[in-house]
This record gives structure tokens, C-alpha cells and sequence, in this order.
């Protein structure tokens, strides 16, 4: 692999827990998605145009529940978190080690970037109002599937492209195969995290030393 002058990580599994995501981000939503679409109509007009079917509603929690990888969920779902981050009811789950690599990086020059499937907007959010306090002054820019599914080669053509580095010299952190996949078809280094343990390049951030 050449020396990366970036890295590029997923959120989910790889600097913070699935179940962070999964047992406080998606039930807060869930608990709060009705409310929020009735309270801030003109907001959620154009968002809801992209839903399909009468109930939207049902339709939302559905994807939610199915964990769907949708724009226009993922766009509401930042809009509802943020309002629990700002009460200070969320507090943004990291792995010890992400902190501490985004420091070093940070220190070394490396510019950190961020693609999740949640929207910019929650990506800010769960950086900036994390449990090790905000770490976006250490992160250089944020992707999101507005920019591509994270399972096609080309969003990372793409995300290389608007940082102005070669793939090559991008290396991509994720506990998805698929999208390990598809970063290494798009020329970047790429390296499958697993925080269980189990068969993975690497089981912590703390293994990259760049
Ligand atoms: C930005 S925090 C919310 C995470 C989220 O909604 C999600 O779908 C995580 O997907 P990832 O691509 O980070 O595995
Ligand atoms: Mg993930």
C-alpha cells in the first residue's frame, strides 16, 4: 500500500458502536419522527417529497427498522438527532482509540475525512458532540450517500476527486466488506475493521500508524 496522505472512515462499527446507532440513535428517532414531521412541515416538504406511498410516517419507521440506507430518512433522522444533541439527551458514542488516532493524525498532517451513510448533518453532530468532546476541528470533511452508496466504486472516484488526493493515496476504514469492495475497485487503500474481534485487517484505529 503507498503511504496515505488521508483516511477516510466510516462511522458504525468503526469509530463509534452499532450499538450506539442502532439502541439510542434509531429509537430516539423512531420515538420522535411523528412529532417532528408536525411540528416542522415546511422543513420536511421537500424531504418527504423523496418518501414513497400515503403514510410517510409508516413508510419512515419501516426503513428504520430495516436499517434502510435512504437519503431522505437519513436526512430526516439528522434533522430529529440534533434536537437531542442540542437537550443534551444524545451524547455521541467513540471508541477510545478514535479520539487518540484523530489526534495524532491531526498532528501529523494527515487530513481525516468522514463517509457514512448518516447525513453530514449527523456526522457533525455525533463528532461534535461526542463523549470525548468536539472533534470536528480535527476532521477536514464529511461524506454522505448524497455523494454515492457506499457499496459503488464510484462514490470513492468521486470523494478522492473533492479532497484532491489520488485513491491511492486515500485509505478507507469500515467494518463492511462491501464497501472495503468497493473502495479498493476505486484504487484506495482500504482496510476491513472489526471491534469484535473477529477476522478483520484490524481491530482498533490505535493499529494505524501512519
Ligand atoms: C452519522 S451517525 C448515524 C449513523 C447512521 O445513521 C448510519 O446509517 C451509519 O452508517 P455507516 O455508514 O456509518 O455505517
Ligand atoms: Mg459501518
Amino acid at each position: 500500500m503507498t503511504q496515505p496522505k488521508a483516511v477516510l472512515l466510516d462511522i458504525e462499527g468503526t469509530t463509534s458502536s452499532i450499538a450506539f446507532v442502532t439502541e439510542v440513535l434509531f429509537p430516539y428517532a423512531v420515538k420522535h419522527l411523528a412529532e417532528y414531521i408536525a411540528d416542522h412541515s415546511e422543513v420536511v416538504v421537500p424531504i418527504l417529497a423523496e418518501v414513497p406511498g400515503d403514510d410517510k410516517v409508516a413508510t419512515l419507521l419501516e426503513w428504520i427498522a430495516e436499517d434502510r440506507k435512504a437519503t431522505p430518512l437519513k436526512t430526516l433522522q439528522g434533522l430529529i438527532w440534533a434536537q437531542g444533541y442540542a437537550e443534551g439527551t444524545l451524547k455521541g458514542h467513540v471508541y477510545p482509540d478514535t479520539p487518540e488516532a484523530l489526534r495524532r493524525w491531526y498532528t501529523a498532517g494527515v487530513a481525516v475525512y468522514i463517509y457514512s451513510s448518516g447525513s453530514i448533518a449527523a456526522q457533525k453532530l455525533i463528532f461534535g458532540h461526542s463523549i470525548a468532546g468536539d472533534l470536528t476541528p480535527m476532521l477536514s470533511g464529511y461524506f454522505d450517500t448524497t455523494t454515492g452508496s457506499k457499496r459503488e466504486a464510484e462514490s470513492y472516484t468521486r470523494i478522492a476527486a473533492a479532497t484532491g488526493c489520488d485513491p491511492e493515496k486515500l485509505l478507507f476504514v469500515s467494518d463492511m466488506q462491501a464497501e472495503i469492495d468497493a473502495a479498493r475497485a476505486a484504487g484506495m487503500g482500504a482496510l476491513l475493521i472489526d471491534r469484535n474481534g473477529g477476522p478483520a485487517d484490524i481491530h482498533s484505529l490505535a493499529e494505524i500508524r501512519l
